[in-house]
């Protein structure tokens, strides 16, 4: 986090002749009383300057006086505020909360759903928890989708999760947690070039663990399987990664996929909320580009269409093995960039690698 310089921005008004909707807008930014932002956003801000109104002052930041101003402000405990910091990694984006100090989550799932909202609240596909470790485990993550339901597990979490914790600990350089989820034991390792590499551990093919109500065709496991969704015949695998995941590379009788002629807000909740899948699941769509090179559009139980999704990257090159359309190292380019996933035939778990980066500290009334 520290790294880079960044800037810190404070907003001041000289008149009184300002629209009720820009006294609003400044009356949100004086009340959440401390933004800081990496300084690409800081453009975001320009179209203020136009206004002799404004005053808005960018200040440049070291990266040791970022550092301290990050930990006083995380430090900062007034009751009737939540402080979190947005994080994304390659576009899917959370609001982290530090929880170190309780198993109880300080946000409802109802409030997760109005602080996800991305015109009312402050905008994510999720909040994620930092709570204490279970079993022996380092720490705990629990998350909630933008929709308020609770996921097992998420992998583009995850390695914002990592990060995160890196930042509370103050630690710098490589560094590696065991994390507890509803997936089981989750391994990430921060890297010397700031990327995380996640052990997400065994996937789970077995129809009634994933669980699905497909019958079984290939072990215990549904490949290639057919699926009728609004008329149409699917070919899919269905393998979990703690979460559920429902992958296709296209109709039956169909060529290669090409998934961005897909409207994804039309299908994918039909497949979410598909009877076959009694805790509704998440779709992944596939095109292949080479062996080791795939193209994938997610929609995601509980939170639609995202940029990324790391549980569902991992559970595509499965699939793909599985299908022997692919080999176990490969590159899945996402709408918000591309992970690197191999399942590793050695120890049968599968290995995520990708970037998490901080977007913006603030604190909100809860
Ligand atoms: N985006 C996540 C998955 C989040 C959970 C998912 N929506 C579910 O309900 O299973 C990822 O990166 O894995």
């Amino acid at each position: 986090m520290a790294t880079t310089t960044t800037s810190s921005i404070s907003v001041s008004s000289s008149s009184s002749s300002l629209s009720s909707n820009s006294q609003r807008y400044l009356s949100n930014l004086v009340q959440s009383q401390h933004c800081f932002f990496p300084r690409k956003n800081v453009a975001l801000n320009k179209s203020l300057r136009r206004s002799p109104n404004f005053r808005i002052k960018a200040v440049s930041l070291t990266s040791e006086t970022l550092e301290t101003a990050s930990h006083t402000f995380l430090d900062r405990k007034e009751s009737g505020f939540l402080h979190f910091v947005k994080y994304h990694g390659l576009g899917n984006d959370f609001i982290l909360v530090d929880n170190r100090d309780s198993m109880e989550p300080k946000v409802t799932p109802e409030q997760a759903v109005k602080l996800c909202d991305r015109n009312f609240g402050i905008g994510g596909d999720g909040v994620i928890f930092a709570m204490p470790g279970t079993n022996g485990t380092d720490y705990t993550m629990r998350i909630f989708n933008s929709d308020g339901s609770e996921p097992e597990m998420c992998g583009n979490g995850v390695r914002c999760f990592a990060r995160f914790i890196a930042e509370l600990e103050n630690l710098h350089g490589k560094h590696s947690f065991t994390i507890h989820t509803g997936a089981g034991l989750i391994v990430p390792e921060i890297q010397d070039d700031g990327k995380v590499k996640v052990d997400m551990g065994e996937p789970i093919l077995s129809a009634v663990d994933v669980p699905t109500k497909l019958p079984a065709n290939k072990d215990s496991a549904v490949v290639k399987s057919d699926l009728v969704v609004d008329g149409e015949t699917w070919s899919v695998t269905c393998v979990s990664m703690g979460n559920p995941h429902c992958i296709t590379f296209g109709r039956k009788g169909d060529q290669n996929l090409v998934v961005d002629q897909l409207n994804l807000a039309d299908i994918g909740p039909k497949f979410e909320h598909h009877d076959v899948f009694p805790a509704r699941t998440n779709t992944e769509f596939i095109q292949v580009f080479s062996r080791s090179h795939l193209k994938m559009r997610v929609w995601e139980r509980g939170a639609g269409a995202t940029l990324a999704c790391g549980t569902g990257a991992c559970a595509v090159v499965v699939a793909a093995v599985l299908e022997g359309r692919a080999e176990r190292n490969c590159t899945v380019d996402l709408p918000g960039g591309p992970l690197e996933i191999e399942w590793r035939e050695e120890d049968n778990h599968v290995y995520m690698t990708g970037p998490a980066e901080v977007v913006f500290y603030g604190s909100v009334p809860l």
